[in-house]
């Protein structure tokens, strides 16, 4: 018996239907979840929908702090994503052990949407935090703190990266009520659903096909798209642009497990959302390796000022001019509309 026909016999006849929300860009309402081996659905229900249905594929650079995130959009790319993993190394200084809470990652979320206000922004939301349950106040925090949408995995706890070794999934039908519980949190929120599987990993000969399968009963619980992680070649990229349903999300990690691809590449096999989570993370780190070597074995930086942002263009970054004015905006109006009384 398939994964599927198992959950749909084990539950009451509505217990994975998905719950209908409102089109936010119209009056009519839409479903959001894709039918079954359809080509993804038209209906423009977030953002994230109709960012994928102008541009075909979007290419979303990941990001762990408010700076970085204001980096991605004034770069000119259309979404962001904060990487678990990124934030994990920039917050705590340790690998993507499972190490990271959400109430972190909502927090974070809360600056890096603040800061990079003009793009959607998918959290990464690792496990969700628990079960069914926990990921309901995980998915309200994201949603609170701004952001477009989360990557929600099926690995059991302790997580870990998913192009390292050693990782585990939970059953596929615990996954997809989490994933369902997501979709009743998200109600009629503009918040796009990833549901992201790591079975790949559990075996070389059938995980895979017990991964696609999976990816396709998520899609079926309430996803807006799917997410095989670590694939291993270009035929494993195909197999799963063929065979799995919905919107399809590619990661393309630098040294990872999965062969790196321009957009273009990958949208030609049936992917929509390419995510490049650590491209910002490892050259940061590589840059401060780098200059702060210098300054160890030089003692100053004069030299090698062209390892570093200027001054001027950082405070352009940080848009510093418009602190000013605000400051003597505020001057004036004190000035003039608030004179001490006599
Ligand atoms: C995308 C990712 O989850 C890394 C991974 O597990 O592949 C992240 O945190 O950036
Ligand atoms: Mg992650």
């Amino acid at each position: 018996m398939s994964i599927a026909t198992t959950i749909v016999s084990a539950k009451p006849a509505s217990a994975f239907l998905v719950p209908k929300r409102r089109n936010h860009v119209g009056a009519s309402p839409s479903t959001v979840r894709m039918q079954a081996s359809s080509s993804p659905s038209s209906s423009s229900t977030t953002r994230m929908h109709r960012l994928i249905e102008d541009q075909g594929i979007v290419l979303m650079p990941g990001c762990y702090d408010a700076l970085s995130a204001a980096i991605v959009q004034n770069t000119g790319f259309s979404a962001g994503f904060i990487s678990g993993y990124a934030l994990s190394a920039s917050l705590l200084g340790k690998p993507d052990f499972g190490l990271l809470t959400p109430p972190e990652m909502a927090a974070t979320a809360r600056m890096v949407c603040a800061a990079a206000p003009l793009i959607p922004i998918i959290a990464d939301a690792d496990t969700g935090g628990g079960n069914a349950l926990n990921v309901q106040r995980t998915i309200k925090d994201l949603i609170a703190s701004g952001a477009a949408g989360c990557f929600l995995e099926d690995q059991a706890w302790p997580k870990k990266c998913g192009h390292m070794r050693g990782k585990q999934v939970i059953p596929a039908e615990e996954h997809a009520a989490k994933i369902a519980s997501a979709r009743d949190a998200i109600g009629d929120s503009d918040f796009f659903l990833v549901a992201r599987t790591d079975a790949r990993a559990t075996s070389a000969k059938t995980g895979l096909s017990d991964a696609i399968s999976r990816a396709n009963l998520y899609m079926d619980a309430g996803a807006d798209a799917c997410f095989v992680e670590a694939p291993r070649d270009d035929e494993e990229l195909k197999e799963i642009g063929r065979k799995t349903k919905g919107y399809r999300v590619c990661n393309m990690i630098e040294g990872g497990v999965t062969p790196l691809h321009t957009p273009e590449e990958l949208k030609s096999m049936g992917f929509h959302l390419i995510v490049h989570p650590l491209t910002a993370l490892y050259a940061s780190a590589h840059a401060l390796l780098d200059v702060l070597k210098t300054l160890k074995e030089n003692g100053t930086t004069r030299d090698h000022l062209e390892k570093m942002a200027t001054f001027q263009d950082f405070n352009q970054l940080v848009n510093l001019e418009s602190w000013f004015e605000l400051e003597a905006r505020y001057s004036r109006i004190k000035n003039n509309v608030f004179p001490v009384r006599q």
